[in-house]
């Protein structure tokens, strides 16, 4: 039996899954377990697995799908299907799509440990030729194209230039580009050209020398330096100072720096990645960005596409960030209810994923319940919102905002509050349930935390 990750078990019967979980257990192997397919890549992603074993008939998502998109982004990962007896031509047909191996049911004890020792076996820790790219998290075939354009352009030394909106993951595809570069033993070093006043981002970049002006009080070696060999990731380089661009386009030019007070040239050897949410073009027209420049960063342009046009990654995303933010002292918290989920699903997201990653860690803080509720999730979505929301969202926090005004006025009687607002009791309790609320909390002196309307 090998050490390493552990079994990924998914099946919808509840019950088989605690009786294998225990054989499995009672043989020594770590096992985690879901009756949900769609939640195998987010487990995969977060907890590295060595083998799956997944029944081949679930009403979400049938076995022999879920492996197509298993073997799609980890093609190393040995898969057992279990399948029912008599089923043997579609067993015949997985095998030969690339299924290691398959068990019919009841299963036998014996063939699933010697199964499961033969894939242990087989597995390699997670493909090292896919380890660059292992912390971007994506099923979408928009970002398969450009990872593969990535991949492709980080072996050559060229500069490169990653556009997209705020929050879609700049700085994680130039790491991402830094890893897959033969530069990848040497420093990946990143700096906001946006986040400093000019001459503190001068002396940062090309360093400076003792004296070199007030309060420069020893020798200070720049990024420039400092990377040298591998990448220097300059982030929003359209927010960078114009007399300070001149100063950077030499420095590529002629491939050496001069430090700040220094009259002695350094040579430099860095791969640049830079990035901006601007638009460069029209900020050349402004004579905010100088176009010589533009063109030396801009030889391969990657443009990440905002969270909206790859919407099949959210529910991707939202499991692997909550297996993230619930790892640790919140690990009750398993996962997003069905509506909850559609409600991330389709909201507009105008923050991308840096939005997800705080909305999702904003519920997983906040909920009291092991499924994360959509009235949570609304109410996140609300919080974080900054431009004008869905029609989905502007209703949720309609809702929202009319229970509490109710349950206010009636001072959390529930029967009074669902008269008022015609609906029978046992819909007015789901209403209730779906946005968290207690009608107990608006009692007169009931909770001191009543939920304050948007
Ligand atoms: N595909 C992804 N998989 C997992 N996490 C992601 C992905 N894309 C972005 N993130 C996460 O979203 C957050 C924002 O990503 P990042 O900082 O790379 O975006 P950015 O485009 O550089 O943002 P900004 O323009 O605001 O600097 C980070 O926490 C990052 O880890």
């Amino acid at each position: 039996m090998s050490l390493n990750g552990p079994i990924l078990l998914v099946d919808d019967d509840p019950s088989l899954l605690k009786l294998l979980t225990m054989r499995l257990n009672a043989s020594g192997y770590e096992v985690i377990s879901t009756e949900h397919p769609t939640e195998v890549m987010g487990l995969i992603e977060s907890r590295h697995p060595q083998v799956v074993i997944s029944d081949l008939k679930m009403d979400e998502m049938d076995g022999l799908t879920l492996f197509g998109h298993i073997q799609k982004r980890h093609p190393t990962l040995p898969v057992i299907l279990l399948t029912a007896h008599g089923s043997i031509p579609e067993a015949v047909s997985a095998t030969q799509q690339g299924v290691f191996s398959f068990l019919t049911k009841p299963i036998d004890k014996n063939a699933l440990l010697e199964t499961l020792e033969k894939a242990c076996s087989h597995y390699s820790t997670p493909d090292a030729s896919e380890t660059w790219r292992a912390a971007i998290i994506t099923q979408s075939p928009l970002m398969e194209t450009l990872l593969e354009q990535a991949k492709r352009v980080a072996e050559a030394d060229v500069s490169i230039l990653v556009s997209g909106a705020s929050g879609t993951g700049k700085e994680l595809m130039a790491q991402a580009i830094h890893l897959a570069s033969p530069r990848n033993k040497k420093p990946f070093i990143a700096i906001n050209c946006g986040a400093l006043p000019e001459q503190l981002l001068e002396s940062e970049l090309f360093g400076h020398v003792k004296g070199a002006f007030t309060g420069a009080v020893t020798h200070h070696e720049g990024l420039f330096q400092a990377a040298h060999g591998g990448t220097l990731f300059l982030d929003e380089i359209g927010d960078m100072p114009y007399p300070l661009q001149v100063k950077l386009l030499r420095a590529l030019q002629e491939r050496q720096i001069r430090p700040l007070g220094s009259t002695k040239a350094v040579d430099i050897d860095v791969r640049i990645v830079s990035a901006t949410h601007r638009n460069l073009k029209a900020a050349i027209e402004a004579k905010e960005f100088r176009e010589d420049l533009f063109y030396r960063l801009n030889v391969v342009n990657l443009r990440l596409p905002s969270l909206r046009e790859r919407a099949e990654d959210i529910p991707l995303l939202a499991r692997y960030l909550l297996q993230r933010a619930a790892s640790g002292h919140r690990s009750y918290v398993k996962g997003f209810s069905p509506d909850a989920l559609a409600l991330l699903s389709c909201a507009s997201w105008p923050g991308n994923v840096r939005q997800l990653v705080n909305v999702v860690e904003q519920c997983v803080a906040l909920t009291s319940t092991p499924m994360i509720t959509e009235g949570l999730v609304s109410q996140a979505l609300a919080e974080q919102a900054e431009s004008f929301p869905s029609f989905i969202e502007a209703r949720n926090q309609f809702e929202r905002n009319y229970l509490i005004k109710v349950l206010k006025l009636t001072e959390g009687s529930a029967s009074q509050a669902a008269k008022i607002a015609q609906r029978n009791r046992t819909d007015f309790y789901k209403l209730l349930a779906r946005h968290n609320l207690e009608p107990a909390d608006f009692k007169p002196g009931g909770s001191q935390h009543q939920p304050l309307p948007d």
